[in-house]
C-alpha cells in the first residue's frame, strides 16, 4: 500500500455509531476514533425503535471529530467503508428524506403476528422461507418489519402501501440509510444527481426477501411478505466502488467502496477467508459465523445461512451463523435494571471469586430464545436459587450464559457438518481455535470460561475493532489500498490465547445442567411470542 494513506470505516451498531480511521498496517489512527450513542426507544414491551434522523447526525457528527482531530489531508483518505447493525429497518419519504416511522430494530418482536400469520396452512410452518432466503421465518428480520410500517401507515390513512407501490416511500437496513444520506440524500429526487439506494449482499441477506443463490429480490417472496419492490434498494457487492460522499467540505468526493453488515464484516476483519474458520463476536448480543465456502451450506440444527461477502464480481462466500439475543445486554441489565453492579467489568471479579457456579443457571431469553432454539415463547428464567446465593452468583451465571448459547451455536455446527457428508466443517468448528471480538472479550473469566466449555484455544486479535476493520478492508481492497485478501490475512495478528482446562466430564456435566435450564424457559410466554 502507498504510504500514509488512510481508509474510514463507520460503523452504525445498534447502540452507538463509531468512525474509526486505518492506516495502511489496518492499524486504528490514534485520537482519529469517535463514538456517539444514540437513544433507544421503547414504546411498548418487545418494541425496540431508534431514531434514524438522530442516527445520521451521529454518523456525521463522528465522521467531523474524526476529520478535526487528524491533521491529515482529505485526499489521503482513499476510500470509506460502511458496517451496520443488521435486520433495523427504516422507511422514508424520497421527496423530503424524511422517516416516515422510526426505524424498527432487529431485537424488536412486534411482527409475531405477521409472522405467524405467513406460517399458517403451510406445513413447513416457520421453516418455509429457508430454502430461498437460508432463513426461518421470524421477528428478527427486516421484511416482516417493512410491512408492520406499511400496515401502521394505512391504517392512519396514510396510504403506505400505495405510496410504496409508486416508489414514493424507499426502505432500506442501516446501511441503505447512511449511502443515501452521504449521497445526497434529499436530493434523491435529482434526476441529475439522484442519491445512491442501494444495499450490500450481505445486509439483504438478512431481510427474508432475498434468493440466496440469485443474490436479487424474490418476487413471489416480497409479494408473500407485502414488500412492493420499488421501495427496495438495489443490492450491490460487499466490496467495490459504488459511488462518492457528495458535498465540498467533509469527505467530499470520498469513494464509498464497501458495506458488510457487522457481523460479517467482523468475520472479514477476523480474515476469516477459508472454510472452516469460525468467528464470535460479544456485544449486546453473540453471533458466530463459520465461513462455508462458495456453496450455500443449509442447516438442520437452528443455524441461519447467510451471505458472508461478495468481492466485486466474485463468486459470493456463504457462512453459517448462530445467532443470540442476549450477551453483554444481559450484563447491562444486572447493571441498569437491577443495580446489582456499577460496572460491566465488576462481573469479572464476581464471577471470580467463587469456587462453582453454586449450580445456578440464568437463560436470558428475554424476547424468546434465536439460534439454535427459535423459540418465541419462551421468557428469562434463572434456576437453581437458595439462601446461600449471592450477587457473585449472579454475575457469574450472566458471562457463563454467554458461553453456553455459545457452545450451542457449535454443536449445532458441528452437527450440521457431520450431516453434510464430505463438509470441511466439523473439525473446523470443532478443533480450530474460535477467534473473537467484541466488548465482552476483556472479560479474562468468560474468555478462560469459553475455552473451557468448547474445548478449543479461543484467540483474540490485537484490533478487536473487527467490525469496522472488516468494513475498512472491504473498502481498501475495492480501492486497490491492498491488493489482496493474502495481503490482509498478514495484517492480523494475536494478542491473547485461552487454552482448555476443564475436563469433558466436567464440560459434559455443565451443558446437561444447562439444557435442563433451557427447558425450562420454554412455552411460557403465548405462541406468537
Ligand atoms: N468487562 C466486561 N465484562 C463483561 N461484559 C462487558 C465488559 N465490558 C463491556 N461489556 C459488554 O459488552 C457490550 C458492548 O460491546 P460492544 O461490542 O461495544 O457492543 P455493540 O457493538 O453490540 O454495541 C455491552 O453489552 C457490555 O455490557
Ligand atoms: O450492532 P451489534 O453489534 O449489536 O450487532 C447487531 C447485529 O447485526 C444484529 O443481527
Amino acid at each position: 500500500m502507498t504510504r500514509n494513506t488512510y481508509i474510514l470505516a463507520i460503523d452504525q451498531g445498534t447502540t452507538s455509531t463509531r468512525a474509526i480511521l486505518f492506516d495502511d498496517d489496518g492499524l486504528p489512527v490514534p485520537a482519529a476514533t469517535a463514538q456517539i450513542e444514540h437513544r433507544q426507544i421503547f414504546p411498548h414491551a418487545g418494541w425496540v425503535e431508534h431514531d434514524a434522523m438522530e442516527i445520521w447526525t451521529n454518523v456525521r457528527n463522528a465522521m467531523a471529530h474524526v476529520a478535526s482531530e487528524v491533521d491529515l489531508e482529505p485526499a489521503l483518505v482513499r476510500a470509506i467503508g460502511i458496517t451496520n447493525q443488521r435486520e433495523t429497518v427504516v422507511v422514508w419519504d424520497k421527496a423530503t428524506g424524511k422517516p416516515v416511522y422510526n426505524a424498527i430494530v432487529w431485537q424488536d418482536t412486534r411482527t409475531s403476528g405477521i409472522c405467524a400469520r405467513l406460517a399458517e396452512g403451510h406445513p413447513a410452518g416457520a421453516d418455509r422461507f429457508r430454502e430461498t432466503t437460508g432463513l426461518p421465518l421470524s421477528t428478527y428480520f427486516a421484511g416482516p418489519k417493512i410491512r408492520w410500517i406499511l400496515d401502521h401507515l394505512d391504517a392512519n390513512g396514510e396510504r403506505g402501501t400505495e405510496r410504496a407501490e409508486a416508489g414514493e416511500l424507499l426502505a432500506g437496513t442501516m446501511d441503505t440509510w447512511v449511502v443515501w444520506n452521504l449521497t445526497g440524500g434529499r436530493r434523491g429526487d435529482d434526476d441529475n444527481n439522484p442519491a445512491l439506494h442501494v444495499t450490500d449482499v450481505t445486509n439483504a441477506s438478512r431481510t427474508l426477501l432475498m434468493d440466496l443463490h440469485t443474490l436479487d429480490w424474490d418476487e413471489e417472496i416480497c409479494r408473500e411478505v407485502g414488500v412492493p419492490l420499488a421501495m427496495l434498494p438495489e443490492i450491490v457487492p460487499s466490496s467495490g466502488v459504488l459511488g462518492h460522499v457528495t458535498g465540498r467540505r467533509m469527505f467530499g468526493g470520498i469513494p464509498i467502496a464497501g458495506i458488510l453488515g457487522d457481523q460479517q464484516a467482523a468475520l472479514f476483519g477476523q480474515t476469516c477467508f477459508e472454510p472452516g474458520d469460525t468467528k464470535n463476536t460479544y456485544g449486546t448480543g453473540a453471533f458466530l459465523l463459520l465461513n462455508t465456502g462458495t456453496t450455500p451450506q443449509f442447516s438442520t440444527n437452528g443455524l441461519l445461512t447467510t451471505v458472508a461477502y461478495r468481492l466485486g464480481d466474485d463468486a459470493p462466500v456463504y457462512a453459517l451463523e448462530g445467532s443470540v439475543a442476549m450477551a453483554g445486554s444481559l450484563v447491562q441489565w444486572l447493571r441498569d435494571n437491577l443495580g446489582v453492579i456499577s460496572s460491566a467489568a465488576e462481573t469479572e471479579q464476581l464471577a471470580a471469586s467463587l469456587d462453582d457456579n453454586g449450580d445456578c443457571y440464568l437463560v436470558p431469553a428475554f424476547s424468546g430464545l434465536l439460534a439454535p432454539h427459535w423459540r418465541p415463547d419462551a421468557r428469562g428464567v434463572m434456576v437453581g436459587l437458595t439462601r446461600f446465593h449471592t450477587k457473585a452468583h449472579l454475575a457469574r451465571a450472566a458471562l457463563e450464559a454467554t458461553a453456553f448459547q455459545t457452545r450451542e451455536m457449535v454443536d449445532a455446527m458441528i452437527a450440521d457438518a457431520g450431516a453434510a457428508a464430505g463438509a470441511d466443517t466439523s473439525t473446523a468448528a470443532s478443533a480450530r481455535p474460535l477467534r473473537v471480538d467484541g466488548g465482552m472479550v476483556v472479560n479474562d473469566y468468560l474468555m478462560q470460561f469459553q475455552a473451557d466449555l468448547l474445548g478449543v484455544d479461543v484467540v483474540r486479535p490485537e484490533v478487536t475493532e473487527t467490525t469496522a476493520l472488516g468494513a475498512a478492508f472491504a473498502a481498501g481492497l475495492a480501492v486497490g489500498a491492498w491488493e489482496s485478501i493474502d495481503t490482509l490475512r498478514e495484517l492480523w495478528r494475536e494478542d491473547h490465547r485461552w487454552s482448555p482446562a476443564m475436563s469433558e466430564d466436567e464440560r459434559a456435566r455443565l451443558m446437561a445442567r444447562w439444557g435442563d435450564a433451557v427447558e425450562r424457559t420454554l412455552g411460557w410466554a403465548d405462541a406468537e411470542g
